[in-house]
């Protein structure tokens, strides 16, 4: 656990008074968040806190509907997007063989070195499976190769939406010691889990989102050890909220 993940002064990551509403209703409100270059960040929250709304609202596929995101100090744009990575919480793949999907990102980014799209399935463990239908993969596989799809390209920052949800021990454990090596290659992870050990496994610090409004920012101990915010308590200790 780094101590500056949360007080660091020149984030990576910024956002300031983000708000995002839809109709008449508001599933984003004044979100300001420094998260620093280093380290995972995990968010929490309880089932429509706007977890998952947030992740696409950094990675532009929503517009936010006021305030201002910046990556390393810049406004984001689609060039910035290109070099990040979201792997949703079920995985969108192409009806086609497990490594043309890997090729299609790399044709898409314009990188026709091969060696990465073995080494990408190989770290996930998917390597003997390259010619098999990418639909017929069981779960836990579609997910490793939508996260062997996101690591490809060395993204800048990679942000997964509760990648283990439906996996199996095993397939868990693959995939966070793979997000955990990823973090410490320069790129940063945001990772959003309801899963209290794994936060306490992988979170460097923890963002709570309650009711689309930031409840809290801490680091990691500090977040588990002793939670500032009523809605933070209450969900560690398993509360319904009302
Ligand atoms: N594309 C969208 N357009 C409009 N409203 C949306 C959209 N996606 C989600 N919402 C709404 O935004 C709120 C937050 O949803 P979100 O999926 O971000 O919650 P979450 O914190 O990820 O929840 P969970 O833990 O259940 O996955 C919910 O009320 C949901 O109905």
């Amino acid at each position: 656990m780094r101590d500056t993940v949360v007080q660091s002064s020149v984030p990576a990551l910024h956002t300031e008074g983000l708000r995002l509403e839809d109709g008449n209703h508001c599933l984003l409100d004044d979100i300001t968040l420094r998260l620093c270059e280093d380290g995972i960040t995990v968010i929490m929250g309880h089932n429509g806190a706007g977890k998952s709304v947030l992740l696409r609202v950094l990675h532009g596929l929503i517009p936010p509907s006021a305030g201002r995101i910046t990556w390393r100090g810049d406004a984001l744009t689609p060039e910035i997007t290109r070099r990040q990575s979201l792997v949703f919480q079920k995985p969108v793949l192409l009806r086609r063989s497990v490594a043309a999907n890997i090729d299609f990102i790399l044709r898409a980014r314009g990188l026709r070195d091969e060696a990465l799209r073995w080494d990408a399935l190989r770290r996930v463990g998917l390597l003997d499976m390259r010619d098999h239908p990418a639909r017929r993969l069981s779960g836990g596989e579609q997910q490793r190769l939508a996260l062997a799809r996101a690591l490809v390209t060395s993204p800048e920052l990679l942000m997964l939406d509760e990648p283990t949800a439906n996996l199996d021990p095993g397939a868990t454990q693959m995939i966070e010691r793979i997000v955990a090596e990823t973090a410490v290659q320069n790129t940063k992870v945001i990772f959003v889990t309801h899963d209290i050990g794994q936060a306490r496994r992988l979170a460097d610090d923890v963002v709570f989102l309650n009711k689309g409004r930031l409840a809290e920012h801490s680091p990691a101990a500090a977040f588990f050890d002793a939670p500032r915010s009523a809605a933070a308590q209450a969900y560690l200790s398993g509360d319904i909220l009302t």
